[in-house]
């Protein structure tokens, strides 16, 4: 399961919605010219007042920031943003519309108002956090989500979950990382070397340990009955952002082969420094791996980007 952080449900929150507007394949963004997100691309929102609800707040920002009536809004996400040495939690409601009628209005907050392809997404002008979770609203995945940002640019934290809407299948792999100090071996095949497509499928009534001893035999010139396992990870796959329905559930183990009296290395492997090995999660997965501790992580991904990384001690 995904922690999601609960520390701060106690600090006080400040309601607010951002509609994202699509007709066929485009989306359309105003540049806000004052208050939060100045200077970027922005969907359409603000904060919720007194005595309204937050659907109605979201209808009235929309109207306000762009003049258009929106006709049909969904909720898609909802995301608590949080900045450093502050306590006050900012909820932000994310809704996507898709029928609105009138025209478009710009305004001294938001000018000018554009039209976006999809693929011409300008993520790299918007608050950064939309690159993380925006797919997911195009493709209607609801999520919930956490942000603690330093400032403006830098987030220093993240947690996406998707929420559940229909049940999940797990499916249990091993894989097992072969390392001398702080070298790992990886394969010359370039598929091959990428670890979260390289893990063995466990079989009904196999034990992890023999299906972990297998793998490491079918793979690697090794004599050994004995292989620690370091992590449990749990993996969900969007694949292009489609929503994910199996959830990898991986038990890494660790053979550090400085010990062996043993160990003939076949050249379709080579030695590579931890550092430098690519293809391997996020940048901190595999030094955390080769601490040889026990610990368990989750991996949101999208092909070979993860998303979102969590690590929890065991
Ligand atoms: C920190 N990372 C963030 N990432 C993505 N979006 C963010 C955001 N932080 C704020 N937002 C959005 O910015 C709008 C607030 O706009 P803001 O101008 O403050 O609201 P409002 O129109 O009520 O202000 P005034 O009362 O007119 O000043 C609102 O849609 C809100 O969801």
């Amino acid at each position: 399961m995904l922690y999601y952080p609960t520390y701060f449900e106690c600090y006080p929150r400040k309601l607010m919605t951002l509609t994202f507007i699509i007709q066929n394949d485009e989306v359309l963004l105003g540049m806000k010219n004052r208050g939060m997100g100045k200077g970027k691309w922005n969907g359409f929102g603000g904060k919720k007042e007194p005595n309204e609800s937050i659907f109605d707040a979201a209808k009235r920002e929309v109207k306000e920031e762009c003049g258009l009536d929106a006709i049909s809004m969904k909720k898609i996400g909802f995301i608590d943003f949080e900045y450093v040495g502050s306590n006050e939690i900012l909820e932000g409601h994310i809704y996507l519309c898709d029928k609105f009628k009138g025209h478009i209005v710009e305004s001294d907050e938001m000018a000018p108002i554009k039209w976006f392809k999809i693929n011409q997404f300008p993520l790299d002008n918007m608050w950064v956090d939309h690159k993380l979770w925006f797919p997911m609203v195009l493709k209607q995945i609801p999520f919930k989500a956490h942000f603690k940002y330093l400032d403006d640019d830098t987030i220093v934290d993240s947690t996406i979950k998707l929420l559940r809407i229909f049940k999940k299948t797990k499916e249990i792999w091993v894989n097992v990382i072969v390392k001398k100090d702080n070298k790992i071996l990886i394969s010359n095949n370039l598929e091959e070397s990428k670890i979260f497509k390289r893990h063995q499928y466990v079989k009904k009534g196999e034990s992890l340990e023999n299906a972990a001893l297998s793998y490491l035999k079918s793979n690697y010139e090794i004599t050994t009955e004995e292989v620690p396992k370091i992590a449990v990870i749990n993996v969900e796959l969007t694949d292009n952002y489609s929503i994910p329905s199996i959830i990898q559930e991986i038990h890494m183990f660790v053979m550090d082969v400085s010990k062996l009296k043993k160990f003939t290395q076949s050249n379709d492997y080579r030695w590579t420094n931890i550092n430098n090995a690519q293809f391997f999660a996020d940048k901190k997965f595999l030094s955390t791996l080769c601490k040889m501790k026990p610990f368990k992580a989750y991996f949101l991904m999208d092909n070979d980007d993860v998303l979102c990384s969590k690590y929890y001690n065991n």
